[in-house]
């Protein structure tokens, strides 16, 4: 399973084509709906998101509620396009108005300079069209593809914000998953610790006034992965770097952990590694989870728990120096509109891509044209390894 994501912020619309989804999944457009208005939502976007209403066309690949095994597209559109329709190229290239708008101050922390750079694009809108994080729509779609596949085999993922600006959530351990789901579902910064979430806000808005951004970090929860999805065997096999690099691609990702993550650095190795027990009933399973659900590149069997550090939004309302690739002159930038904080939204987006990779290795390892063959063939691996 493969998809690749289209389409520019301003543009007509997000266009995701997903490829390799098994024939006979039931799929409708509620879906994937729920999961593009969940993306929509959290506190600290600016006002972009009130002219868009996220909703999926899917133009290919089902019928009748169900897939044919043929690729799947899935269409977003961008309600905001028609504020844009001349910007976007629907008049002359010389039109004075159009040249008038071009972008020639890059924002330090935006692919704007080095897109510019490299495409050797004088109107860095033609970079920053495409390095917008509208694109996350188009990957949550997918996502709600897999999370489908994936909730008809008995896994589970959830995303949510363990931290802004430095406000940790606390005490939530004990949680259930669907807890989890159902608490983060209901707090505007999709955290787990109410206390800590009204701080958040808090921070969020001083930040807001004084013209500033915040960063944060997401924490993604899966439950149910049977153990040994992935491979020791290459490097380009091994699940957790997949998930990784999925992570990191994500816009304004900065870095990645599993488990304990760089706590690991500071333990000794009996306090790092979980110890494996067995029994009748379950088989293999771990009295603990501090390596967060790999070992060798493989699932555990234990919960797959792994965050996601995002810094802050680039685009300044508090002017940062950058330099004029036209005029060559320093300047400080200003700005129309831009999010202050968006790490509740991409707490959805890590989530899917998240999703996405899980379902996509099930389907490496167990492949099959038609969906009900490939559920049998993973009922039947979780039942070799719980008698193993
Ligand atoms: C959901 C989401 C919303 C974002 N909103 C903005 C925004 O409003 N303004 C902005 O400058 N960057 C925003 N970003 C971050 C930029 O897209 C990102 O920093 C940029 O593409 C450069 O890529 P890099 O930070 O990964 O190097 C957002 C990211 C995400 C995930
Ligand atoms: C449109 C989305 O996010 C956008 C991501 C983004 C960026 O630079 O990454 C900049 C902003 O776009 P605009 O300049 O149109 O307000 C965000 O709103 C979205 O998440 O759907």
């Amino acid at each position: 399973m493969r998809y690749l994501t289209a389409g520019e912020s301003h543009g007509k619309q997000l266009t995701t084509i997903i490829e390799g989804v098994p024939s006979h999944l039931p799929l409708v457009n509620d879906d994937i709906n729920q999961s593009l208005l969940r993306r929509q939502k959290g506190y600290g976007r600016g006002r972009r998101m009130q002219i868009e209403k996220d909703l999926v066309e899917i133009t290919s690949g089902v019928r009748h509620g169900y897939t044919l095994g043929s690729p799947i597209t899935l269409v977003v559109k961008n309600d905001d396009f028609k504020h844009w329709k001349n910007i976007m190229g629907e008049s002359p290239v010389d039109d004075p108005e159009e040249v008038k708008r071009k972008i020639t101050r890059p924002r330090p922390g935006h692919a704007d300079l080095n897109g510019a750079l490299k495409y050797r694009h004088r109107d860095m809108r033609n970079v920053l069209e495409r390095s917008s994080a509208r694109e996350t729509a188009a990957r949550v779609a997918a996502g709600a593809v897999a999370k489908k596949i994936l909730s008809l085999v008995g896994v589970d993922v959830v995303g949510y914000v363990k931290e802004i600006a430095g406000i940790q959530a606390k005490g939530y351990e004990h949680l259930t998953l669907e807890e989890r789901k159902h608490i983060s579902e209901n707090s505007p910064v999709r955290t787990l610790d109410d206390e800590a979430g009204k701080r958040m806000m808090a921070a969020i808005d001083l930040a807001k006034k004084e013209g500033d951004s915040l960063g944060g970090i997401v924490e993604v929860v899966a439950a149910g992965m049977p153990p040994g999805i992935g491979s020791h065997v290459h490097y380009d096999r091994k699940l957790d770097a997949k998930i990784a690099g999925s992570v990191v691609s994500i816009n304004a990702f900065k870095g990645v952990e599993f488990g304990l993550g760089f706590e690991a650095a500071r333990r000794n190795g009996s306090e790092v590694h979980d110890e494996i027990l067995w029994n009748e009933e379950k088989g293999f399973y771990r009295k603990t989870n501090r390596l967060g659900g790999f070992e060798g590149g493989m699932t555990t069997g234990m919960p797959i728990v792994v965050k996601g550090v995002m810094k802050p939004i680039p685009t300044l309302y508090k002017p940062l120096q950058s330099v004029d690739i036209d005029t060559k002159k320093t300047f400080e930038a200003s700005i129309e509109r831009s999010d202050a904080c968006a790490v509740p939204a991409a707490a959805v987006v890590m989530e899917h891509v998240v999703a996405f990779e899980l379902a996509k290795a099930l389907l490496d390892q167990f492949p099959h044209d038609y969906f009900p063959s490939f559920q049998k063939a993973l009922n039947d691996y979780r039942e070799e390894v719980r008698c193993f």
